[in-house]
């Protein structure tokens, strides 16, 4: 099998490091070299953690050995499966699909790891809906047992299958929803990440204590501001901007505060400070 992942952010090098793991051939790319080289670090870290604890099969550089880091879309041609995890934004990744689309033969399958964005609109930018899925990882890739697969209107059977098997021999659990906004994990996760940064707006409580009252209270193992600041609050906005769009409800209308602070460039972990500092 050879297992292309676009994007090699905090999602992208951690499902290439999984498939890496799991004996595949991955090709993982990015944009900018400085973004290749802080994927890789992360995998080593990871990598390194899981020796550690004796949780790998093979060494971290043997791992690393099945992963070539390029920024050429060419070295994806006759991969099998091509899992994209680039920034939350449906023309974005549209406008990628239509690349790959002249590139990658037509044995491959093209997935989307979007947290929100419906997977029939990226599938009719990919020129192959029956060959186009969402195989939508948890963070930290490592770690998280979940992959939520989401089937677009025109998705093949074929598809579905060789996607689920894929994620199995992860080594993951492959559970599936429909395709409409937010799919199951952040049509429920992300408003009450949303609602836990209004309370922080209207002064409901200080930050230390709606963290500490969902920890302590509903034995989540992080907070929902720490949470955010985990998952980027830009994915975040992200998120609740496609809920509000595709449902139409205002319910789902993003917080100011969470607004605010992607526009002073206060990103969460990924850029060293969001509701906490990193
Ligand atoms: C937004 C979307 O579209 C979808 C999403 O992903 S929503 C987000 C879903 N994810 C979550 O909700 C994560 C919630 N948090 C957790 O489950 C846990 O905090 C966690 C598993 C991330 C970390 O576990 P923790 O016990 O709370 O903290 P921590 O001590 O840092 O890590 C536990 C162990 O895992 C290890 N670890 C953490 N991250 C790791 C990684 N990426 N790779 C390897 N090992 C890792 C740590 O080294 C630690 O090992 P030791 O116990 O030997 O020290
Ligand atoms: N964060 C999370 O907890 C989760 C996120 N997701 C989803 O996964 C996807 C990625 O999220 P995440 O890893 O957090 O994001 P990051 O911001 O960490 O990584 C995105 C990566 O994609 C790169 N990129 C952006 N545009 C392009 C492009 N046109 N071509 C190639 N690379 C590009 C970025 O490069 P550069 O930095 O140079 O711009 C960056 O390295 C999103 O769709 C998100 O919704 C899914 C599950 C969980």
């Amino acid at each position: 099998m050879k297992f292309g992942v676009i994007g090699a952010g905090q999602m992208g090098s951690g499902i290439a490091q999984v498939a890496a793991q799991s004996g595949f051939d991955v090709v993982l790319s990015d944009m900018s070299s400085e973004s290749l080289g802080r994927g890789r670090a992360g995998m080593e870290a990871s990598l390194s953690k899981l020796a550690e604890k004796g949780k790998l099969s093979a060494s971290p550089a043997e791992v690393l050995g099945h992963v070539t880091f390029t920024s050429d879309l060419a070295e994806f041609a006759d991969c099998d499966l091509v899992v994209e995890a680039i920034v939350e934004n449906e023309g974005v990744k549209a406008q990628l699909f239509r690349e790959l689309a002249t590139i990658v033969g037509p044995q491959g399958i093209f997935a989307s790891n979007t947290s929100s964005i419906p997977i029939t609109a990226l599938a009719t930018a990919s020129g192959r809906p029956d060959r186009f899925i969402g195989m939508h990882f948890m963070n930290p890739v490592p770690l998280m047992t979940l992959v939520e697969v989401i089937r677009g209107y025109q998705t093949s059977d074929e598809t579905a299958r060789f996607v689920t098997e894929t994620a199995e021999k992860m080594g993951k659990t492959p559970l599936a929803c429909n395709d409409y906004p937010g799919f199951v994990s952040n049509r429920i996760l992300m408003p009450m990440i949303n609602e836990a940064i209004q309370c922080v707006m209207e002064g409901v409580a200080d930050k230390e204590a709606i963290d500490g009252i969902m920890r302590l209270g509903m034995n989540h193992p992080m907070g929902p501001l720490t949470l955010a600041d985990f998952i980027g609050l830009d994915t975040c906005l992200a998120i609740m901007e496609v809920l509000h769009r595709g449902l139409g409800d205002d319910k789902y209308r993003p917080s100011p505060l969470l607004r605010k602070m992607v526009q002073a460039g206060l990103l969460g972990r990924k850029s060293g400070e969001g509701f906490y500092r990193y």
